[in-house]
């Protein structure tokens, strides 16, 4: 073990494009040797270094002078480490990594570092058996991550007295050729934190380290020795300003800066030559380059600088730094295990120091015997370790006995160890001293361990927990970017839930609404058919009453048959008619008498009698016109008759109805009911009179047209007499009477008029047959409204008489209430029965519209719910989308578990052990022990 300091080299790299931007130039000399430089303007700080390389310096020439060397001291079993400081963009990465790791010219120190092991295992003897061990870790915001294995992101640090202090569970990946510690290099590098900032495109959020470790063992003696070589990238010492870092950029700055400042805290303890604590434990970063800053380790810093003006204060800060650093002192040693002759050796050592001291012990017993027995022993006989008395004045090395007991402690007991001489404390003491630790109490051999132990499951106990709280917080942040995505989520399904639901509360509105309206539409058409039946029921039984009526009527025509002379009189063109009528049959007749008289009528007389004859036929087709007139005003008298009938019937079904209404009514308000009954009674006359004035009118037109119709068959009983005559006169005049032929065709002319004669006695007699039909026709029709009107009468005075029972029976006071409660019934039922009447056709055609609006509001209903069923299917496809998110989340959450459990088995895996031999390919060892070739399982 030798003592060494850090050796620092400063390397500067060319301005970059953002500091030329900002007018930087470079200001930067370096001196010929190439040992220190001064910046410009600061002329009288000289900043020395072991090496200071400028911007121009190529990879190759930094690894050769900074580098080469601890690869051979780390293959010889030292302990080395490498690492890189300055401000961000600075370069460090650029010296470290390399632009590209394949890139021969630009590749940085650490691909150079691997070829050189391997180079050297190559070249060691072939009786050296090696293994390489690669780990790949970051420090980022205060947690170290396992780069290998991502999913441990808070290793613990621990402390031990044979490994010292190391990261624990840290993957190791024994490789055995620099590619694989490429393809090492590649996967780790693929999983570090880096960011852009204003000063570096790609900065390192993180301090990153990468861990080689080699084994070596001498396969003829047994001998090992195992070196560790850490290459550490510190993260950008950098102003937040000048980076625009913000947010979680600015956090990670401030942990940097944190980590930074204890680094140099550590440096300033190691260099200041006063500090008695050396604050390791400030940070994650000192702790694990403990032994890389003053303990046991060959170690280069690398100080990365910028030359430009832009960056003067940075620079500045940075040289101060190396500077600080190149002081420290570190005591690297092999780190060998001895070989089993060694060890043999040794134990022989210590088994012949144990029986000295067990020959000591004896001796040391006895004598305290004989001094507590009161004794005195001789100082020539004092026992001594070497097993000699002091007889011969050697110095024990148990000196604290040569006091006569003075040092004895407060129990009376002796240690012989106190001194420190003790050849194993001495070796504990010696031990101890070689790293440099913490606390600066001593302690015991037993106590450091049991501290450490413990200490240590502290570390761990934290750093689960801490991990614990990461995975939370992770799991928390999570779990809410997952809330806040189910709550958005959940709005918008709200939303359109709400709008759907606002839509189907319309829809379902409208739709009662219009099934109410059908339902109101269809209960007023029920109830307009039920009135339209009970008015079709009335007429039926308004035109059976009619019937009755006419039947009475053609009774009663028959009783007054012979009353014809008592009818009124009739109009007096009638009058005049019926005297033409008279008059023209008397001139027949006449005529026909004297043709019956005398057979010698003249011509002239036939003819006038022909004309005569045509003249009564043109009065009966006229008598006819009149006839079917008549008729017509008959009809509408009839239906005046049935509207009264109507009237009539409906206030007699409304009366009986109330009538009934009023009997179980409360018998209250008797006083004013004589009042209203004798109102009541007025009316009724009233009505009754209009009725029977009605009647009697009815009546008087009936015996009218009996006249006229008695009149009409006088007529057409003269007119039948008058034709017979004519026909009987007709067939004498070939027998023996004159012909009354003209003188120029006296053959003839009879023939002729006896032909004309017969056509039209046949067509007259056809005519009459039609007219007797006609008039029976008539008859029958006049009989029956007769018989109609009787019938009316007759109930007319039935419902007379049930008024005046009514009345008789409603001969109180209570009875005169309910009558006037009737008659406003009455009349309210009157005024309604009116308004139905009116509304029937009214309520009929709207009742045809609102069934045309049924059809459209159905219609609209079927669209709604087809506009429902869309949004339903909406909806359902919106659940379904949710419950595959929800699914895919699940998925992922397992498919994150399996790999935990995959990277754990891949953890277990990579454990196995690679061993070359020097001068020889590694394959021999390989085939040895495992056919595996590569590490990875890709
Ligand atoms: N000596 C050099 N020669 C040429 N280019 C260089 C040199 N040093 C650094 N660079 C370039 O400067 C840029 C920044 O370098 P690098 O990433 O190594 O800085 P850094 O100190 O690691 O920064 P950070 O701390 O932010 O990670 C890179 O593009 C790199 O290629």
């Amino acid at each position: 073990m030798s003592g060494n300091n850090i050796k620092v080299v400063c390397r500067f790299r060319p301005q970059n494009k953002l500091e030329i931007k900002e007018g930087g130039v470079p200001i930067i000399e370096l001196n010929d040797e190439g040992t220190s430089v001064t910046l410009k303007g600061e002329a009288t700080t000289n900043y020395a270094f072991d090496k200071v390389f400028g911007s121009n310096t190529r990879q190759e020439q930094v690894f050769d002078y900074s580098v080469k060397s601890i690869v051979d001291d780390v293959v010889a079993g030292y302990n080395g480490t490498v690492f890189a400081y300055g401000q961000t963009g600075s370069g460090k990465t650029f010296t470290m990594m390399g632009s590209d790791i394949d890139d021969t010219e630009n590749k940085g120190i650490i691909p150079r570092i691997v070829e050189q092991i391997f180079e050297s295992i190559m070249l060691s003897p072939d009786t050296i058996e090696f293994t390489v061990k690669v780990s790949y870790m970051e420090i980022y915001m205060e947690k170290v991550r396992d780069l290998l294995n991502p999913s441990k992101d808070n290793l613990p640090i621990h402390e031990d007295k044979t490994k010292g202090v190391y990261v624990k569970g840290a993957l190791e990946v024994y490789v055995s050729s620099t590619e694989e510690v490429y393809e090492v290099m590649r996967r780790g590098g693929s999983n570090r934190v880096v960011a852009y900032t204003n000063m570096n495109a790609e900065s390192s959020r993180s301090h990153s380290m990468v861990l080689i470790t080699i084994t070596q063992k001498n396969v003829d003696t047994g001998a090992a020795k195992s070196g560790k070589l850490y290459l550490v990238d510190l993260a950008g010492s950098e102003k937040v300003g000048k980076t625009g870092a913000s947010g979680q950029t600015l956090e990670e700055a401030k942990k940097i800066n944190k980590s930074l400042t204890a680094l140099g805290m550590v440096i300033n303890s190691l260099t200041d030559g006063k500090s008695s604590h050396v604050p390791y434990r400030d940070s994650k970063l000192t702790r694990i380059l403990q032994e890389s800053l003053g303990g046991n380790s060959r170690t280069t810093l690398i100080i990365n600088c910028s030359p430009s003006s832009y960056n003067e204060a940075e620079t500045i800060s940075t040289l101060r730094f190396g500077i600080r650093a190149k002081t420290i002192k570190n005591k690297a040693k092999v780190n060998a295990d001895l070989s089993p002759a060694e060890l043999k050796a040794a134990l022989k050592k210590v088994k012949g120091e144990a029986v000295t001291y067990r020959n000591y012990i004896t001796a040391l017993e006895g004598e305290i015997c004989i001094w507590r027995s009161g004794g005195t022993v001789p100082e020539a006989q004092w026992a001594s370790p070497s097993g000699n008395n002091n007889a011969n004045g050697s110095s024990s090395p148990g000196g604290a006995l040569t006091n006569g007991g003075s040092d004895i402690n407060s129990s009376g007991r002796q240690t012989p160890t106190s001194n420190g001489s003790h050849p194993a404390v001495k070796s504990v003491a010696m031990g101890n001293d070689e790293r440099p630790f913490t606390p600066t109490i001593t302690l015991e051999k037993d106590e450091r361990d049991q501290f450490l132990q413990r200490e240590n499951e502290l570390t761990e106990l934290i750093a689960e927990k801490e991990t614990e709280l990461s995975n939370r917080e992770k799991q928390v942040q999570d779990l809410q970017e997952e809330l806040n995505q189910r709550k958005e989520h959940e709005k918008t399904i709200v939303s359109d839930n709400q709008q759907m639901t606002s839509e189907l509360g319309e829809a379902k509105i409208q739709l009662e609404k219009i099934m109410y309206e059908n339902k109101e539409g269809m209960i007023t058409a029920d109830s307009l058919k039920e009135s339209n039946q009970e008015l079709s029921e009335e007429l039926d039984r308004l035109r059976q009453a009619l019937t009755k009526l006419q039947q009475q009527q053609q009774e009663n025509a028959a009783n007054h048959g012979t009353k014809d002379s008592k009818l009124p009189p009739t109009p007096a063109k009638q009058v005049d008619e019926s005297l033409v009528v008279t008059e023209k049959e008397k001139t027949i007749v006449q005529t026909l008498q004297r043709l019956s008289n005398n057979a010698n009528v003249p011509a002239n007389e036939v003819v006038l009698l022909q004309k005569e004859l045509a003249e009564s036929k043109t009065m009966v087709e006229h008598y006819q016109i009149v006839i079917r007139e008549l008729g017509i005003g008959k009809e509408l008298l009839t239906k005046k008759q049935v509207e009264l009938e109507s009237n009539y019937g409906a206030l007699e079904s409304e009366y009986e109805a109330l009538l009934e209404k009023a009997v179980t009514e409360e018998e209250q308000q008797q006083e004013t009911l004589s009042s209203h009954k004798t109102m009541l009674e007025q009316k009724y006359a009233a009505k009754r009179e209009s009725h029977a004035h009605e009647i009697e009118d009815l009546k008087k037109q009936i015996a009218w047209k009996d006249q006229q119709e008695g009149k009409l068959a006088v007529a057409i009983a003269e007119l039948k007499m008058a034709n017979e005559e004519l026909q009987d006169f007709i067939s004498c005049q070939p027998h023996g009477a004159a012909s009354p032929t003209p003188p120029t065709s006296a053959e003839h002319t009879p023939t002729t008029s006896e032909k004309d004669v017969e056509a039209m006695r046949k067509s007259m007699a056809q005519q009459l047959a039609e007219f007797d039909t006609m008039k029976k026709a008539l008859m029958r029709d006049l009989q029956s409204r007769c018989e109609r009107v009787v019938d009316l009468e007759i109930s007319l005075d039935e419902t007379r008489e049930q008024y005046a029972n009514v009345l008789r029976a409603t001969n109180n006071k209570a009875q005169q209430k309910k009558m006037v409660f009737l008659e406003r019934n009455l009349e309210q039922l009157t005024n309604v029965q009116k308004q139905l009447v009116e509304q029937n056709s009214h309520l009929k055609k709207e009742m045809a519209l609102a069934e045309r609006k049924l059809a459209a509001r159905n219609e609209r209903i079927i669209n709604l719910e087809g506009l429902l069923y869309d949004a339903q299917e909406k909806l359902k496809s919106q659940t379904e989308r949710f419950e595959s998110q929800m699914q895919a989340l699940r998925d992922r959450l397992n498919l994150a578990r399996t790999n935990q459990k995959s990277a754990m088995a891949f953890t277990g895996f990579n454990r196995i052990a690679k061993p070359l031999r020097g001068g020889v390919a590694a394959q021999d060892s390989t085939d040895k022990r495992d056919k595996r070739s590569s590490w990875l399982p890709f």
